[in-house]
């Protein structure tokens, strides 16, 4: 008896242990599959890589090189599909400074390393226009002010997601905004744009002759990244709602404030009221270009901007730089989650935790994208 106890004991330590094993083996393949993604981007070895990018221009394949003048790149010297062919996110914001504190915060967030005593390169320096960062699957440019200029970048950057052959990369503007009966600090996730007569399409003159492009943004991908907004833990709020592009910062946007000014108090609060009216919550200068170059791309974009003034209340803004510079997160915070929950939590990868493993830590180390060596800087 003793010695048939003593086996069954050792029957149930054996099947323990395989269990285990076999536990431990489709860990350690998960793991295996997400540092390869973190590496790799999207599932690379399914079927050969071709992009997802619709409607461009047919020469683009006859240009060899092309010169993406305004980042300093061409598809001579820079191997496009190796360099950028695991790119899934492009997000894009006015400043190089608060694109390049993005990337160091997306880095952390999405559990990418780079070693102490490196830093992440501009991309675009020698263009001396844009700054461009990349980090893993997502890239980071700043755009400057107003649609002319955030057309050039978006122009460059999806010739860039055509050469590097990229698959359905998510594009999306992180920005401040003046708010239309939000509370400054609220977050205002853009259901579309219009332009200052409340026309969904932004225009533009070939030839000479006017041309409209529909300024539609993604609903779907709006909605996904107001849902990671957590009303229990984040200490403002945040709104879908339509989104008023101006080519100005004081007229187009009905401001008293500017150097000329030839409307009175009562039209501009006419207006501003007939906006609020039109379900209008935020003002800002860019979504208009952002929306109808990614939709013409057939490429999923959003626009999420932090309001940093009501301007049902006034036209200057007096909040203190260090408030500012808190509010300026809130958006980056909801798509640093978004982009999280994309990549670790997609329902197809069965994942249902995120590495915390210092396995992934390690695996990571320098994958953070193209660095170049700088003495002592932290990467956090
Ligand atoms: O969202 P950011 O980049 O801050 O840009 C907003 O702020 C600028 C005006 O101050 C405009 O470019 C407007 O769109
Ligand atoms: O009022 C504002 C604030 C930020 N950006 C704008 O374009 N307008």
């Amino acid at each position: 008896m003793p010695k048939s106890n003593c086996s069954d004991c050792t029957c149930r330590l054996a099947n323990e242990v395989g269990q285990l094993k076999a536990i431990v083996n489709a860990q350690s393949k998960t793991l295996a599959k997400l540092v390869r993604q973190m590496r790799d981007g999207c599932k690379k070895d399914e079927e050969p890589k071709e992009c997802t990018l619709c409607g461009l221009n047919p020469c683009l394949k006859c240009l060899q090189p092309d010169i993406l003048y305004h980042l300093g790149l061409d598809t001579e010297t820079t191997d496009f599909p190796k360099v950028f062919g695991d790119v899934r996110f492009v997000c894009m914001g006015g400043t190089p400074g608060r694109m390049e504190n993005f990337a160091y915060y997306v880095m952390q967030e999405i559990g990418l390393k780079i070693n102490a005593a490196t830093k992440l390169r501009d991309m675009a320096e020698a263009g001396k226009r844009f700054s461009l960062f990349k980090v893993g699957p997502v890239l980071c440019a700043s755009h400057g002010m107003g649609c002319p200029s955030i057309s050039i970048l978006l122009h460059e950057l999806i010739k860039m997601m055509y050469h590097a052959k990229c698959k359905d990369p998510v594009f999306i503007r992180i920005g401040t905004c003046g708010g239309i009966g939000v509370d400054p600090g609220t977050v205002v996730i853009s259901s579309e744009a219009v332009d200052g007569r409340l026309n969904p399409a932004h225009e533009i003159l070939v030839h000479g002759i006017s041309v409209q492009h529909a300024s539609q943004l993604d609903e779907g991908l709006a909605d996904e990244i107001k849902m990671c907004h957590d009303p229990d833990k984040d200490n403002f709020d945040t709104v879908i709602g339509r989104t008023l592009c101006a080519h100005d910062f004081y007229e187009g946007q009905s401001r008293l404030d500017g150097a000329f000014c030839e409307y009175t108090l009562e039209n501009k609060q006419t207006y501003l009221e007939h906006l609020q009216s039109q379900q209008v919550k935020n003002i800002e200068m860019e979504s208009l270009a952002f929306a109808a170059l990614t939709s013409r791309a057939n490429i999923r974009g959003a626009v999420v901007c932090v309001a940093i003034l009501n301007r049902l209340n006034g036209d200057q803004i007096k909040t203190p730089h260090e408030i500012l510079a808190k509010w300026e997160k809130r958006p980056q915070e909801l798509v640093a989650r978004y982009i999280r929950k994309t990549l670790y939590f997609n329902e197809n990868d069965n994942l249902s935790e995120e590495p915390e493993d210092e396995t992934d830590k390690r695996a990571s180390q320098g994958a953070a994208g193209d660095t170049q060596k700088a003495p002592a800087e932290e990467a956090e």
